[in-house]
């Protein structure tokens, strides 16, 4: 049987990831289905739509249909209409951005209303991206989770950046929907370990001065 054959047997499930402006949707869902990162900043207009396929314990495969919805159409027309029907909600903020974790109040609001009349309840993470900046944390983790507790929400951190916890993020919001549970060892191999990079400079250089920096730069361009 080819791929693709095999691809439209899979249980499909719409995730929808929604949050405010530049806290890194369109990061996590590249990262999860493509194994990328940019650093440049691009607004998505209305939505971008990714498929990745995955597996969950006991042979279970299944396609996940990542909706990011750009952060500018909160108050739109449209947003209820993406966000209807949805299997998972990936309610994320930037744990550096105190305005993109106040906001989540009217994200919530917008996932509850638009699948008010929807026969599937979504079930709905809450997911603190950039944990790379950690040293630049204005919200604490213990903000975070008491909004999980006080509203039902299931907690993950992520790196959009270095890939931190994003496999695994999806996969628990699959695992949780199909209501499966995965054990510690598939938890600890769908976590990826974050390395530092260390930059080790010969000790008789030391490192280079800006000034000569400044020089080699302008030589290069003359
Ligand atoms: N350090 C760091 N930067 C990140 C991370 N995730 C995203 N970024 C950066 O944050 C900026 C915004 O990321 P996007 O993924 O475009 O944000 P978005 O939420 O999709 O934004 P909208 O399209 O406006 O809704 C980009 O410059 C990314 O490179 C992360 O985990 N760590």
């Amino acid at each position: 049987m080819s791929d693709s054959e095999d691809d439209s047997q899979d249980k499909q499930l719409k995730i929808v990831v929604v949050g405010d402006g530049a806290c890194g949707k369109t990061s996590l869902a590249t990262r999860f289905a493509q194994e990328a990162f940019g650093k440049q900043y691009k607004q998505t207009i209305g939505l971008d739509f990714f498929l990745k396929r995955i597996s969950l314990p006991g042979n279970l495969n299944v396609t996940l249909q990542v909706w990011d919805i750009g952060g500018q159409t909160l108050g739109g027309k449209m947003l209820d209409k993406y966000v209807y029907g949805a299997h998972g909600v990936l309610l994320v903020y930037d744990i550096t951005n105190y305005q993109s974790f106040e906001n989540l109040e009217d994200w919530f609001s917008m996932v509850k209303k638009a699948n008010e009349e929807s026969d599937i309840q979504p079930v709905v993470f809450l997911v603190g991206n950039k944990i790379d900046l950690e040293h630049m944390r204005t919200i604490k983790a213990d903000k975070h989770q008491r909004l999980c507790q006080e509203n039902g929400l299931i907690s993950q951190f992520v790196s959009a950046k270095t890939g931190d916890s994003v496999y695994l993020c999806f996969q628990r919001v699959a695992a949780e929907i199909l209501g499966i549970k995965l054990n510690k060892a598939e938890i600890e191999q769908s976590q990826r370990i974050v390395k530092a990079e260390l930059v080790d400079y010969p000790h008789d250089e030391g490192p280079i001065r800006e000034d000569n920096a400044q020089q080699s730069k302008i030589c290069l361009l003359q």
